[in-house]
């Protein structure tokens, strides 16, 4: 079999994406972890007004070497005033307190002495002290959070100032899984014989989809039944956008899933790819619908759905998969072990602000070996080409769990 180029498999999933992001309108509070589908731009300028960022006393900053200046209000935070600071006058303002006109310093509490209405100077301090400007945090008309960020903490307080209640979102693309095999049992169950095992692919597959952004659905196990298989896919794609099964796909007698997918295909797109892990990759459209055939073993599983589906994820969400790559300098010799384009798992680490990949720990042997992924899901990305990396070389890495 002819295994089709790792970039061209990337080019033709790419050139296959067709349909646009959705968009749905969601509670601040619902929002976080969610894509925001439209710029956020700030409608006013923050703070609105000269506000005091301590507890002291308005001033014009050229009476502090006046002697005694007269108190003439309090203005407690929260108060709308239009209070006016004359010549050698003071008024007491409280952190958060809009300054009173005229006033231009903000003298603390602690740099001053007070006897009845006189405020006397005691340390002086510098002209505008203690005083957030107009606009010191965001002017209005700048986009304060733009389209496709992911939003954390920080984005639901800085929407939360804004005054926005509801956030339009992308609407979470659904993936539901199925693993095959006749060998696996699912979560919770007992193993029946020495030759059954626990499956995780679908876990894995469906954690990665979540973590992603996407919507999991669990599909449960088909075991090698060519029709429950069918079925099972069949209902995937009544419900999810995205249909991901594991196993079952290479050439042995009970590996039906490439031959089922085929019969339910409207449009092939990936027939094979020449990587490794995961050459028996199949990915095929339904309508705007797709199915991804993985290999059954976990590593290669978790590997190849980081490499096409969630690419398929990202662009349903509208980010951009790229941010994913990064360079990193190589620790130590790698030997390529496949003819393939190979994805090997490495950690990365951060050492003085620049990135070092590493093998070390990474077990050599088969695509079978999860735990490789462990401490990051980060793979080398290695160019078919490639024989020998160096150590030392620059190296691009990919990470799956971002
Ligand atoms: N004669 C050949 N044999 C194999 C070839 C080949 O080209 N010619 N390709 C090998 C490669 S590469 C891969 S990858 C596997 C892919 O096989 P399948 O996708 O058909 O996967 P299975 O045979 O069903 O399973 C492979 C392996 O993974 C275990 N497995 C399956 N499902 C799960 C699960 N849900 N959780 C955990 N582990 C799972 C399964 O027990 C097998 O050990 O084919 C090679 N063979
Ligand atoms: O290509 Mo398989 O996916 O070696 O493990």
């Amino acid at each position: 079999m002819a295994w089709t180029p790792y970039k061209e498999t990337v080019a033709r999933l790419e050139k296959s994406f067709t349909c646009k992001a959705r968009v749905e309108v969601v509670g601040l509070m619902e929002a976080r972890g969610r894509i925001l589908a439209r710029d956020s731009i700030a409608q006013e300028n923050q703070p609105a007004f000269p506000t005091s960022e301590m507890d002291g006393y308005a001033i014009r900053y050229v009476d502090q070497e006046k002697g005694a200046l007269t108190l003439t209000h309090r203005v407690p935070a929260g108060t709308e005033i239009s209070l006016h600071v004359g010549e050698c006058e003071c008024i007491k303002t409280f952190t958060g307190s809009l300054l009173s006109e005229g006033a231009d310093t903000i003298i603390p509490i602690e740099n001053v002495e007070v006897e009845g209405d006189k405020v006397r100077i005691v340390t002086a301090v510098k002209e505008g002290f203690a005083v957030r400007p107009v606009g010191e945090g965001y002017r209005a008309g700048d986009v304060m959070v733009t389209k496709g960020t992911r939003i954390g903490f920080a984005e639901i307080g800085v929407l939360a100032g804004l005054g926005c209640v509801q956030v339009p979102v992308v609407v979470r693309p659904r993936v539901a899984v199925l693993a095959t095999g006749s060998e696996i049992v699912d979560l919770g169950e007992a193993l029946p014989t020495p030759a059954h095992i626990r499956s995780s692919n679908h876990v894995t597959i469906a954690a990665m989809a979540q973590h992603a952004g996407a919507e999991a659905v669990l599909l449960g196990i088909a075991g090698d039944d060519k029709a429950l298989i069918k079925q099972r896919i069949v209902e995937g794609l009544a419900c999810a956008d995205i249909v991901v099964t594991t196993g079952g796909v290479s050439v042995g007698d009970y590996d039906f899933v490439k031959d089922i997918i085929g019969d339910l295909a409207v449009e092939t797109i990936i027939e094979g790819a020449d990587i490794k892990p995961g050459r028996h990759i199949r990915v095929v459209k339904v309508g705007e619908k797709y199915i991804v055939a993985l290999p059954g073993f976990p590593y290669s599983s978790a590997v190849v759905f980081g490499l096409y589906g969630l690419r398929l994820v990202d662009a349903m969400l509208g980010r951009d998969y790229a941010r994913r790559f990064c360079t990193a300098t190589l620790e130590e010799e790698y030997a390529k072990r496949s003819k393939f384009t190979e994805f090997t798992a490495c950690d990365v680490r951060e050492k003085e602000g620049k990135l070092f990949a590493t093998l070390e720990g990474k077990k050599l042997g088969s695509s079978a070996i999860l735990n490789n992924l462990l401490g990051g899901a980060t793979v080398l990305c290695i160019p078919k080409e490639t024989t020998l990396l160096k150590k030392g070389e620059n190296v691009e890495v990919l990470r799956l769990e971002m």
